[in-house]
């Protein structure tokens, strides 16, 4: 893996708990950080874009990158296919930026192996029924989907202990002023960090 500047953060949560809403938000007020365009073979929802909420592959070509190598992590999530660019990731982190994966435990797991430095966050609703509610409300999967969606959310939030925070998505804004507060207290480690690493080289030169 390249040399890298910006910060990896990996987000989670059960499919509804508004991290997408949440993502969104944050990135409106923070220049500095870019969202990854994910790969998928889920059929593309009304209103959402190719290239801009997914790149949408069918399985031919989600394989053909497996087998070329392209995936920085990729997993299996509901009956759809999911992975990451890992050439994307470098160029974005290469440029400087930090950003942010909205993947499952799977590939976050995987991502944690690759790049241990990453910081994690998982997005809890703050019952079973909010998770329901909303994905009801949003209106873009059948009943099934989403009864399907409901079970797996069980299996995805055993997994939140693994992850470096928790968010509670209850008042969307509440939970936006938590996201903003991990991401500023990150930037400001990690901007000391460079502080004292330009004075050690300082010293050493002098
Ligand atoms: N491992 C992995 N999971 C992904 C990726 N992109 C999306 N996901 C996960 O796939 C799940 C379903 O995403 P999606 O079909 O867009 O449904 P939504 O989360 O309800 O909007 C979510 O848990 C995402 O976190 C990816 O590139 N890799
Ligand atoms: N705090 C909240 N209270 C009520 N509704 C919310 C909240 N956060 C998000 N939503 C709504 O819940 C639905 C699911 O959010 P979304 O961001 O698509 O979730 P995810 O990306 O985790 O699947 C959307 O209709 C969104 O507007």
């Amino acid at each position: 893996m390249a040399i890298t500047t910006g910060t990896l953060y990996i987000v989670s949560a059960p499919s509804g708990a508004g991290k997408t809403s949440l993502v969104k938000a944050l990135i409106e007020s923070e220049a500095q950080i870019r969202v990854s365009v994910s790969h998928t073979t889920r059929a593309m929802r009304p209103g959402e874009v190719d290239g801009v909420n997914y790149h949408f592959v069918d399985h031919a070509q989600f394989n053909a990158m497996i087998e070329r190598g392209e995936f920085l992590e990729h997993a299996q999530v509901f009956d759809n296919f999911y992975g990451t660019s890992q050439k994307w990731v470098e160029q974005t982190l290469a440029e400087g930026f930090d950003l942010i994966l909205e993947i499952d435990w799977q590939g976050a797991q995987q991502v944690r192996k690759l790049m241990p430095q990453a910081k994690s966050i998982f997005i809890l609703p703050p019952t079973q029924e909010a998770l329901r509610h909303r994905l009801t409300n949003r209106g873009q999967d059948s009943g099934e989907i989403i009864e399907r969606r409901m079970r797996e959310a069980v299996s995805e939030m055993s997994h939140y202990v693994e992850y470096d925070y928790l968010v509670i998505n209850d008042d969307f804004n509440h939970a936006l002023s938590d996201l903003k507060a991990i991401f500023r207290s990150n930037q400001l480690a990690q901007a000391q960090q460079q502080q004292r690493h330009a004075g050690l080289l300082s010293e050493l030169l002098a």
